[in-house]
């Protein structure tokens, strides 16, 4: 595992965006594994900034979405649709046809869950962006005595909710499940960028990257990946810098 910790926020942003910019550049058919939360904002702000340089085209990338939370309608301002378009797409020149996320409104969503691996299958994701929840979450595959490998709906923990909650009016409209890719698609990643930020993180980050692996931390299974990058902010990375000072890597 290749840690990298961070002293300025923007920082993290811009070397993640640089990984990112990378492999696109590399592959004739580059596909991007994505991921939302507040993580990501930056890092996605980076990738349009390139773009806007003249730096990178995103015309020939095909993209997959970790997840979308059940039941929010399209154009619901909370769905992860919404987002990525807000955030990445709507700025970029990737064409619409080639982003995808798991539909959270499909009526038989068990179908939808079969149709997104199977897409995944033909498309095998070069590099996934990953975030992490406090409770170890990656994706919505949340801490349990059993992970699911393929994409599931899965029920959201109540913390994971209240986590999400800032972004609702209120808990109640948080929804109680959502469709995600298992740990098994995450894993079959070329190469994980795995970004985490905060103070509220470093617990959890320092069990998932050092402490023994667990559903019951889903993000421990990283450890079993042979190509994740880790890049965190100081505040993250704390309890990792006070074992190992020289991980600490400060990009001016
Ligand atoms: N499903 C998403 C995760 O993919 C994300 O990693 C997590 C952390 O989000 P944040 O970066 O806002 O802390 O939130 C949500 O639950």
């Amino acid at each position: 595992m290749n840690i990298k910790i961070f002293e300025k926020q923007t920082d993290l942003d811009h070397y993640a965006a640089d990984l990112i910019v990378e492999t696109v550049k590399q592959k004739d058919r580059p596909v991007l594994g994505l991921a939302t939360g507040s993580t990501p904002i930056g890092i996605y702000k980076s990738m349009v900034e390139k773009y806007r340089s003249g730096e990178v085209s995103f015309r020939s990338v095909t993209t997959y979405n970790l997840d979308e939370y059940v039941g929010l309608p399209s154009g619901h301002e909370q769905t992860y649709a919404y987002y990525m378009q807000d955030n990445l797409f709507q700025h970029i020149d990737i064409p619409a046809a080639q982003t995808f996320l798991p539909n959270g409104m499909a009526s038989d969503l068990q179908s939808e869950c079969r149709r997104y691996d199977d897409m995944l299958a033909k498309q095998p994701v070069d590099l996934q962006l990953l975030g992490l929840g406090h409770n170890g979450h990656i994706g919505f595959n949340e801490p349990s005595d059993v992970l699911t490998s393929g994409t599931h709906v899965a029920p959201l923990k109540e913390s994971t909710r209240l986590a999400n909650a800032r972004f609702f009016n209120h808990l109640e409209e948080v929804p109680k499940q959502a469709i995600t890719m298992g740990v098994g698609s995450i894993l079959k990643a070329k190469t994980i960028l795995l970004a985490v930020r905060g103070a509220d993180k470093a617990a959890i980050v320092r069990e998932a990257l050092t402490g023994p692996i667990t559903t019951e931390c889903p993000a421990s299974l990283l450890q079993t990946h042979a190509n994740v990058i880790v890049l965190l902010d100081q505040d993250a990375g704390k309890e990792l810098i006070a074992n190992d000072p020289t991980l600490f890597m400060a990009h001016q």
